[in-house]
């Protein structure tokens, strides 16, 4: 079988503070070591302590180096120098498990008028694993549907029912409608400014909306969501197994020579959205490449080679990662795209068995062995990790740990297993108010996601003081007080709020947020990590935490 991916290096991703966006903070991340905190946390605090209030107003800390101070290794002593080695392994463990993580997979659905209600489990395909993908992952699988039907409202109701209708692959007797669909469809738009716009420079295709076609197509029966759950939600949690809803979102016609959608990043339709899945039904056509990329990870499904025979290949990926489809050359690229959302659903398997134990990876155990250490926290303290994805982390309710993907998945899973807290914090990050390449002002920890419009002026740095603490809300303990596991990427950043800066004339500014896990540890208590004084559960959206404090 053809290869469906490829994959090569698109960029760099050396520099993880890089930005596309405005101008690029003025801060050197360390050339070593993420961010060992300088001193323990206080026995028992929380996020939600009151007592423990590490902000200070002082400029000097508004100026202090964003990014991460390293251990002072003078002030170690013996025992905790093991601690910052066994704490170095995670954090090396960590980064070098970016790559281990899919982010896209695919695979092709035999078409056979044979088809049996109740086939053969899917055979799985690793051969044409992209270089990228994790080894112990297949990317392909394949398994049987029968013919699809496509039927649409035609535009003239007084089509006659036998035009409006195709079978897959094109049956002589249907062949024909293929020029009634395409007259049928509209041109279509995509969001751009807050607005759907049709521009054929950025986007050439047509379209139906699922409620002017319907089809026999199904990608659960056709075996593609159970696939696209081991693969892109995989949960070591057995108690708990998310399950996946695909909705039907589009019918399109991306037709040759120019039919095209430039790189873009699709628009969640909810907060449980975690991505999309395209099936391409097989209709003769060249060009027309699905290209997703996610950091410096590029996979590729070219579906041309197999365009006229009995299968439908599709691809699903993160709803974060850029995407675009080269032009189509000739024949028409007709895809069926679906929203895929993620939610809990308490399945309790049969057996009593330790998901952690059963099938661990060198993370996982690096992870175990880190929290078991007693010699590390042993009074407690906060660990962080900056996800490596993308979520909705500006909606007011925050983000879904429904949707983790990845590597964010299982650094939340394992952690949490472990007897951990886990929850999302937002994270400012370095904000340059008065153009001064050096006065950019630090990385810091705050409470809510929602994007907010603040109303005030900022002309020095008490205003700004004023305003990050009060009106966006600080929480009570700082990014320097804080473990960090990996670096921050700018890349995943969102709007956290709108505010007027006042230099030689006022200014409209946005400051940003990238969303981390923050992670407490419990204290050592007789010998083992102590129950946590709180669920921690995310469940409880961050203004119920508030009244309803998890360490009461
Ligand atoms: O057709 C495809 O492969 C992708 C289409 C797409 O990116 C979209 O509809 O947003
Ligand atoms: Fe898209």
């Amino acid at each position: 079988m053809a290869s469906l991916f490829s994959s090569q290096e698109v960029k760099d991703s050396s520099n993880l503070f890089e930005t596309g966006h405005g101008p690029v903070p003025d801060i050197a991340p360390p050339e070593e070591d993420p961010q060992i905190g300088p001193s323990p946390p206080p026995p028992g605090w929380s996020l939600q302590d009151e007592e423990y209030e590490s902000w200070e107003d002082e400029e000097s800390e508004m100026f202090a180096d964003s990014a991460p101070d390293g251990p002072d290794e003078e002030v170690l002593d013996d025992k905790e120098e093991d601690t910052n080695d066994q704490l170095r392994a995670l954090q090396y463990c960590v980064e070098a498990n970016y790559k281990e993580f899919l982010f896209a997979c695919g695979g092709t659905v035999t078409i056979s008028s044979e088809h049996q209600e109740d086939p053969a489990p899917a055979s799985e395909d690793t051969a044409s694993r992209p270089e990228s993908a994790p080894s112990n992952m297949s990317s392909q699988i394949s398994s049987t549907h029968p013919p699809v039907t496509l039927r649409w409202d035609p535009q003239d109701v007084s089509t006659p029912a036998s035009h409006s209708k195709l079978i897959f692959p094109t049956e002589e007797s249907t062949a024909g409608n293929l020029k009634h669909l395409l007259a049928d469809m509209k041109p279509a738009t995509f969001g751009r400014g807050g607005e759907d716009v049709y521009d054929e420079s950025y986007r050439k295709a047509s379209k139906l909306d699922p409620q002017n076609f319907s089809t026999n197509f199904c990608p659960y029966s056709a075996g593609i969501i159970g696939v696209i759950s081991r693969l892109l939600l995989p949960d070591p949690d057995f108690e708990e197994q998310r399950v996946i809803k695909a909705e039907l979102y589009k019918l399109n016609v991306y037709t040759g020579p120019s039919g095209h959608f430039r790189s873009h990043v699709d628009t969640p339709r909810s907060r449980s959205q975690f991505g999309s899945l395209v099936v391409c039904l097989p209709v003769k056509h060249d060009g027309g490449a699905l290209e997703v990329r996610h950091k410096d990870e590029v996979m590729k499904f070219d579906w041309v080679s197999t365009s006229e025979q009995s299968e439908l290949q599709w691809a699903a990926f993160y709803s974060d990662c850029e995407h675009e489809v080269f032009p189509v050359q000739s024949g028409y690229r007709i895809t069926l795209t679906y929203n895929l959302y993620a939610a809990f659903d308490s399945i309790r398997p049969l057996g009593n068995f330790n998901p952690l134990t059963e099938s661990q990876t060198p993370l996982d155990k690096e992870i175990e062995a880190l929290v078991g250490d007693v010699t590390f926290l042993p009074n407690g303290g906060y660990l962080g990790f900056y996800t490596t994805h993308t979520y909705p982390h500006n909606d007011s309710e925050g983000c879904l740990e429904d949707t983790l993907k990845g590597l964010d998945m299982v650094i939340w899973r394992d952690f949490q297993k472990l007897g951990c807290g886990v929850c999302f914090r937002p994270v400012l990050t370095p904000v340059d108010i008065f153009d001064h390449h050096d006065l950019v002002l630090p990385f810091k920890l705050g409470k809510k996601f929602s994007l907010r419009a603040i109303h005030g002026y900022v002309e020095d740095l008490d205003n700004w003081n004023d305003l990050v603490k009060g009106d966006w809300g600080l929480e009570h303990i700082s990014v320097e007080d804080i473990i960090w596991l990996n670096q921050p990427t700018l890349e995943t950043k969102k709007a956290a709020f709108a505010y007027t800066a006042y230099g030689n004339e006022a200014s409209s500014c946005l400051a940003y947020t990238v969303c981390s896990i923050i992670i407490a540890v419990p204290q050592i208590l007789d010998g083992k990590r102590a129950d946590l004084e709180t669920t921690f559960d995310m469940t409880v959206v961050e203004d119920d935490w508030e009244k309803n404090s998890p360490y009461d």
